[in-house]
């Protein structure tokens, strides 16, 4: 029976998908597998039993992944399945930002009473008014599974979009409008935009990457959105440039206490995967994931192991090894293996890093002391009897 601890609320049709093998915990101690979606993970104490984690979601800063990869744990994300409930909410945001349809809505309820609300509605509107958003410049920084969706709705609303990803994958490429304008100088899109918004993971080298000086290059009157997460976003920088109308206004799906009431900001309470589309999508992709590294050894989709995909075991038995990428492993493996005169009728090995992972398909039951032998070859980090 495997456990599975769930850190955050998970939609029932993905836990619909364990079948009688499987059972919830409310523990974290003693689970198999855990489910996660925004929970801070860095401080928790990770128990020798857990194989996987899987975010049910796209950004893993919240996931200790070095470390889990040091203890053989496999952390996947579940790669685009929010990002139509993303893209839609940036929209909204563009929106929100080109009038003040915030602060109109807010000032209709101090008038609602007032038997006049009509004829003071027409006589004080102007002060709420704003710009469309055809024909103007949006930036898109990040053109992974959200950034193209952006710049392709927001194309076809009549901008004029720029996008800049100097990583951008093959299937991004294909996907993105050919009406997009590449940008290989992110500084182009900070001098040209007059919308920017940021779609980039959180890491040591996108942190703060909007701050004085990126915001020194921008126009004056420029909107930042950050659907994001809210350290690529230097909070003091922001709210100098807000203060002084450099920048018109910074709308975050990431509030937090500098920023959550400063002037200048539209903020929302973190609501850009919050859709019950998103939250189907990403709890079924995060369960099949769990139960394909369980039940098969294979691993799709993991931020901190290499892809592999052996197939369902037709062998006798298959033994999964997480290990750190270095010289002479397979050598070990093997040799353990052949001093049993064991033959190995399938073998995969991939590496990502510093770490690799290692699946034998052999044609004889594997016994503990197999996995005790291997275990002990000094690099491997977990060893498991799939079969
Ligand atoms: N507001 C919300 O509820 C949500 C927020 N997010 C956030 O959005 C981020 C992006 O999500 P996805 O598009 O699904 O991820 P993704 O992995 O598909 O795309 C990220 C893209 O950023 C690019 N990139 C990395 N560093 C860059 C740099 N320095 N400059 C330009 N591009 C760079 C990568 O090449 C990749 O194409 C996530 O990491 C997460 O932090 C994701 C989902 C929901
Ligand atoms: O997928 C992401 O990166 C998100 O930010 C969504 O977070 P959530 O699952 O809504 O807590």
């Amino acid at each position: 029976m495997y456990k599975v601890n769930c850190l955050n609320p998970i939609a029932n049709v993905g836990l619909d998908l364990f079948d009688n093998q499987y059972e919830t915990v409310k523990e974290l101690n003693q689970a198999d597998a855990v489910l996660v979606r925004s929970a801070a993970m860095h401080d928790l104490e990770l128990p020798e039993t857990l194989k996987a984690i899987a975010r049910a979601g796209a950004g893993v800063n919240n996931i200790p992944l070095e470390e889990c990869a040091k203890k053989g744990i496999v952390v996947f994300n579940t790669p685009g399945a929010n990002a139509n409930g993303v893209k839609e909410l940036v929209i909204a945001g563009l929106m929100l930002a080109a009038r003040d349809v915030v602060g109109g809505i807010n000032w209709v309820q101090t008038v609602k009473e007032d038997e006049n609300v009509a004829k003071l509605v027409e006589k004080q509107k102007s002060q709420f008014a704003g710009t469309e958003i055809q024909g103007k410049k949006l930036g898109v920084i990040g053109l992974g599974a959200i950034g193209v969706l952006v710049a392709n709705a927001a194309n076809r609303l009549g901008m004029q979009v720029y996008g800049c990803d100097p990583y951008i994958s093959v299937d991004a490429a294909w996907n993105l409008s050919r009406d997009i304008t590449h940008v290989k100088n992110i500084e182009d899109i900070y001098r040209e935009c007059d919308y920017i918004t940021v779609h980039v993971p959180l890491l040591d080298n996108t942190k703060g990457m909007i701050n004085k000086d990126t915001i020194a290059l921008m126009k004056n009157g420029v909107v930042v959105l950050n659907f994001a997460r809210d350290l690529l976003v230097n909070d003091n920088d922001i709210e100098e440039a807000l203060q002084s109308g450099k920048v018109k206004k910074y709308v975050t799906d990431f509030p937090n206490a500098k920023t959550a009431g400063m002037a200048g900001v539209i903020a929302l309470p973190h609501l850009g995967a919050s859709t019950e589309e998103s939250e189907d999508n990403c709890a079924v992709m995060a369960v099949k994931e769990i139960r394909d590294y369980l039940e098969n050894g294979n691993i799709k989709n993991s931020v901190n192991y290499p892809a592999c995909d052996a197939g369902v075991c037709t062998s006798v038995s298959r033994i999964t090894v997480n290990h750190r990428n270095i010289p002479n492993m397979i050598t070990q493996f093997t040799g353990v293996l052949s001093e049993e005169n064991i033959n190995i009728s399938n073998m995969i090995n991939k590496s990502k890093g510093e770490f690799a992972y290692t699946v034998f398909d052999i044609e004889v039951t594997a016994t503990k002391e197999i996995v005790e032998k291997i275990e002990a070859i000094q690099g491997v980090l977990k060893v498991r009897i799939i079969k």
